[in-house]
């Protein structure tokens, strides 16, 4: 069956009438001549971090499937305002979340990993209608319980969904069209990259790229499928960058919430940089303040419970930003305890790196903090008032 693949992140999502538009290009793809549409989405933004909080204040101790399943729920109910707004338009859709995506994962609880898929839930439900929706970040273990799959892991889900139906290719949309030089809204004068490696880009995410999960970028380069990375504009879909087997670009990172580990000796510091290793996290040995350090930048709190676990005395923790300069030879990072200054660094390095580059109209973000969470509230109680 040919089917296109298309994820929306919480990017997409930042008010209600974003599934309208959403389901809109969705419609339009259909009558452009698509025969059947996947769509993957992540929570609304900011929900994921309310529900995590939430969670942590009634239970600071709540079990890691506890946390999970209530982080789950968010990926769920966009998925269910979606296919409400699909079906709106008299398209044939339905949506399905991790109970039922066909997607079994160990029970790494908070970070898990895919152990092996099953097409036919999703093919049975193409088969009866032209749209399926999919709930991101979410899969089952091998007793049914319900898992997260890490921090901005929708993206997985979508290559995953792409390889288990034999496509080559996954459309990933964001509030950004592709992959930059450097997050253009720290780093303005950011170039945008055509064309990138998988390794490259894999690396950058490693090191604070959020626009694309690490996870999903190696997973699509394993499966052989192509992210073309997208974004919806009033004037339709525009393509920024597509990731395959070619293209390098140097680059500079920035991750705000890396966290620094300080070690008692270089012994320990090698046993927990070999632990992480192991666990699939990068870890990087840095000098802090000429303390015996490591610096961890990507699934961060699924690393500290690790940690914690295993360490025979309590590790200490700094947060600092963390900076990076990507070149296809030179990997270098920059601590600093203070944000503002952290990116400041990021565009003194990049305008060496591409000396006078040019900044594109991006346009201001959206405020993500007025997140479609709250608007809903706010709809659903005028509406009981109206109803009463
Ligand atoms: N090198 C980069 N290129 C593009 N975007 C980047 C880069 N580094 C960080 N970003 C950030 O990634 C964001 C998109 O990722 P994310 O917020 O997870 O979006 P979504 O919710 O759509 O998945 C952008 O808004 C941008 O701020
Ligand atoms: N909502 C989840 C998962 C996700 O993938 O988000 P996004 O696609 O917006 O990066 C998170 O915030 O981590």
């Amino acid at each position: 069956m040919n089917t296109t693949i298309l994820k929306f992140g919480g990017s997409s999502f930042l008010y209600p009438d974003d599934y309208g538009r959403v389901a809109g290009h969705i419609a339009d793809r259909l009558a452009a001549g698509e025969k059947k549409i996947v769509a993957v989405v992540s929570a609304m933004s900011g929900t994921t971090d309310k529900l995590k909080a939430v969670m942590l204040d009634v239970n600071k101790q709540a079990s890691p499937s506890n946390l999970d399943a209530a982080l789950a729920t968010g990926e769920m109910l966009s998925a269910c305002l979606l296919e409400a707004a699909v079906s709106r338009l008299g398209i044939t859709v339905m949506s399905l979340n991790g109970y039922s995506l066909g997607i079994r994962t160990n029970s790494d609880f908070g970070r898990a990993s895919v152990e092996s898929v099953d097409p036919k839930p999703i093919i049975a439900a193409l088969l009866e209608h032209d749209v399926v929706i999919a709930a991101g970040a979410q899969a089952i273990d091998e007793s049914g319980r319900l898992n997260f799959l890490g921090r901005n892991s929708s993206d997985l889900t979508a290559i995953v969904i792409a390889s288990m139906l034999g496509e080559h290719a996954c459309e990933i949309y964001s509030d950004v069209p592709g992959v930059y030089t450097a997050d253009p809204y720290l780093v303005p004068q950011a170039q945008l990259i055509a064309e990138i490696a998988y390794g490259t880009i894999a690396q950058m995410s490693r090191h604070g790229a959020k626009v694309l999960h690490h996870k999903a970028v190696d997973y699509a380069e394993k499966h052989a499928v192509a992210i073309v990375c997208k974004s919806l504009t009033r004037d339709g879909a525009v393509t920024g960058t597509i990731v395959t087997g070619h293209g390098n670009a140097r680059s500079v990172t920035v991750a705000r919430d890396a966290a620094v580990l300080l070690c008692a000796s270089l012994a320990e510091r090698d046993n927990l940089g070999a632990f992480l290793e192991r666990h699939d996290i990068s870890a990087i040995c840095v000098e802090d303040n000429c303390a015996v350090s490591i610096c961890i930048m990507s699934d961060i709190d699924f690393a500290m419970r690790l940690v914690e676990l295993a360490s025979p005395r309590p590790v200490s923790i700094e947060p600092r930003t963390a900076v990076t300069e990507l070149d296809s030879s030179v990997l270098r990072v920059h601590l600093d305890r203070d944000y503002e200054r952290a990116v400041s660094l990021a565009r003194q390095i990049h305008e060496r790196m591409y000396p006078g580059a040019v900044a594109e109209r991006l346009g201001p973000r959206k405020d993500r903090q007025r997140s479609a969470y709250r608007s809903l509230l706010i709809r659903a109680n005028k509406a009981q008032g109206d109803l009463q």
